[in-house]
């Protein structure tokens, strides 16, 4: 007999658990589920910079798990399992996901971060309702997450490497297991222990009662396409598919407790779109199409950026249009229309009461944010937009033209065009930093120069990261005179100084490590090889060098590029990205030793060498 009557709703269905976790089966077959196990082929390789929250990044992983074995299932046998379960659970401590450690050093590396720490324990769970209808798959998603904060007491080295080596922290998120050895690590947990365990069942349970209510009631399962930002056609399309989420059809199967970041709205796509699976349009067509059309979404959330749509919504509640209208010196037309297209794109929530930010918006595109890219999206609505605009007269004229015009010509900036760029490189470094600072273990590190260091955002997270560190900023005299002006949400360091120099051609301060980051992605070859040089040249023996760039998306560095149009992100190249492995061969030759590569992020990889003898 089943004691949870709500587990009982599947018990004639087809149920399928898309996880190899061990902990996951036992977890659900203890509550008296019948379900097979199919395993998900999803990588795990999301790009977590990209979300939000971490939540959010567990989610969406949850989901394509369980979409993956969905759409396999489908396939081979046309016939898709009516339910099937995906979940992903990380850690979450000071900013940075932890999954499962990749090898011993990274379990230390996650086991040091969390001694002594509270951090969160997230689990994503996707429910997936299938369908095969006239040979298609049609799927109907609920998604929700459950927190669990954790407390582990002071860890020392004997007990952190003794715990290591029973290799149980291997296939664990954060690297421990609380239901085993890892106990012992742990003083206290706030929430649901099998969340930490892989999976919220108290939580799952009261989804299943959610959506077994009755009928038609409102959190049924709602379907959803793979894209979270649906690709612009026409304004009119984005008008409608607002209309659909906001009208009085179902509420979203995530409304008790939302997935964060920006919420998917459907646009009128075939469902036959679905994880790119069963899409019978060219990607390349696709991509296309995408590409003519991605301007408009642009220019709108430039433009929402610019008329300070996003400072005007932070913390307050659902504005009606002539509420914003009135706040940004606009008209109420306008600005409505303006609004609904946000909204369409996922950027603000649409209610019966008014307008709202989503927390993405919040997050990155309110200006005073913490990790607001709205400077970026300035320089983006600015010179970037003014140089393609001037794009067909420059390729006409032989102009010299780049797709990042100012980082290419310093010295005939003007101070507001100097400073608009240090805002755009601001606001990116800061969401950066922590990763980057972080990828490695710098402590043996006395010195360090950020070469290109702008207006020292990651300098002073180095600092704050290590104690023992003093760190020299390297930049241009025009953007080393303005980046006082970006002191004032940092805590001031003396540990870190500003120098005036040009890196191509001024002898570069002593350190014993140089750090380059996110600024080699789109040089030529010579270019990149004559910097690295002149940086090796500066090394003594032992000094090292930190290389930070772009990571190449995962089906470029895949080699699927060719059949897609580039990454946006890679645009000045006109080539594919370099991965690690490029960079990592090239400190090689230049005399470095013990070069390693490691993920900071979604965004970017690191690579660090350590310069030989000669
Ligand atoms: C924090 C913690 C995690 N874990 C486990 C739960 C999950 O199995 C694992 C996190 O990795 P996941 O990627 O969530 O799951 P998985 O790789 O084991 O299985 P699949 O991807 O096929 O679904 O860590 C514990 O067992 N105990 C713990 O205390």
């Amino acid at each position: 007999m089943l004691l949870c009557p709500v587990i009982g709703k599947l018990q004639h269905k087809r149920v399928v658990l898309a996880s190899s976790s061990p902990r996951r089966q036992e977890i659900l077959s203890n509550a008296g589920l019948r379900f097979e196990v199919v395993p998900s082929r999803f990588k795990e390789q999301l790009h977590k910079a990209a979300f939000a929250t971490p939540h959010a990044y567990a989610v969406e992983t949850a989901k394509q798990k369980a979409l993956e074995v969905a759409s396999r299932m489908h396939q081979k046998d046309l016939r898709a399992p009516d339910v099937v379960i995906g979940a992903d659970t990380i850690v979450a401590v000071g900013g940075l996901i932890l999954e499962k450690p990749v090898d011993k050093q990274d379990a230390y590396r996650m086991l040091l971060r969390l001694s002594g720490k509270e951090h969160s324990v997230f689990t994503g769970v996707t429910i997936v309702h299938c369908r095969s209808k006239d040979g298609q798959l049609d799927t109907e998603v609920s998604e929700f997450y459950e927190e669990t904060t954790v407390k582990f007491s002071e860890l020392s080295e004997e007990l952190l490497w003794e715990y290591i080596d029973s290799g149980e922290p291997m296939d664990k998120a954060g690297g421990y297991g609380i239901q085993a050895l890892g106990g012992m690590l742990v003083e206290y947990v706030r929430g649901d222990f099998l969340n930490v365990v892989g999976f919220p069942l108290n939580r799952f349970c009261k989804e299943l009662a959610r959506l077994y209510r009755a009928p038609g009631a409102p959190g049924a399962p709602r379907r959803v396409q793979r894209d979270s930002i649906p690709a612009v056609h026409t304004f009119e399309e984005l008008g409608d598919a607002d209309a659909e989420g906001s009208g009085s059809g179902p509420a979203p199967a995530n409304a008790g407790r939302e997935a964060g970041g920006v919420r998917p709205r459907a646009p009128r796509t075939r469902e036959a779109d679905l994880n790119g699976v069963t899409d019978s349009q060219p990607p390349l067509l696709a991509g296309l199409l995408e590409l003519m059309y991605g301007f408009k979404a642009s220019k709108v959330l430039l433009t929402a950026c610019k008329l300070n749509v996003f400072d005007v919504l932070k913390d307050r509640g659902p504005l009606t249009a002539a509420d914003v209208a009135r706040k940004i010196d606009a008209s109420v037309g306008g600005t409505e229309h303006l609004l609904d297209i946000c909204a369409a794109l996922g950027l603000l929530d649409k209610s019966d009461r008014g307008y709202s930010n989503t927390e993405t918006a919040s997050l990155h595109l309110a200006s005073d944010s913490e990790q607001s890219l709205h400077g970026l999206a300035a320089y983006h609505d600015g010179p970037v937009w003014g140089a393609f605009t001037q794009l067909g007269r420059a390729v006409r004229e032989g102009a010299a033209w780049t797709p990042e015009p100012l980082p290419q010509a310093p010295h005939e900036r003007s101070t507001e065009e100097t400073l608009q760029f240090m805002r755009a490189s601001h606001g990116l470094s800061k969401l950066t930093a922590q990763h980057v600072a972080t990828a490695f273990d710098l402590s043996p590190f006395t010195s360090a120069c950020h070469l290109g260091g702008c207006t020292g955002a990651l300098a002073h997270k180095l600092v704050q990261e290590y104690p023992r560190l003093q760190v020299t900023v390297f930049d241009l005299p025009e953007v080393v005179k303005l980046a006082g002006d970006f002191q004032t949400d940092a805590q001031p360091s003396e540990r870190v100084h500003f120098v005036p120099g040009d890196l191509s051609s001024d002898s570069l301060p002593p350190a014993d490590l140089y750090v380059l980051c996110s600024l080699l992605h789109d040089w030529p070859e010579d270019r990149l090889h004559g910097l690295l040089s002149r940086v090796s040249g500066s090394c003594k023996p032992g000094a090292g060098l930190l290389l930070a760039e772009l990571a190449p998306a995962e089906e470029e560095a895949a080699g699927g590029a060719a059949r897609r149009p580039p990454g946006l992100r890679t645009l000045g190249t006109g080539r594919r990205p370099r991965g690690p492995g490029r960079y990592q061969r090239l400190l090689q030759r230049l005399g470095f030793q013990d070069v390693q590569a490691a993920r900071a992020g979604g965004l970017l990889h690191v690579v660090l060498g350590t310069r030989a003898a000669p």
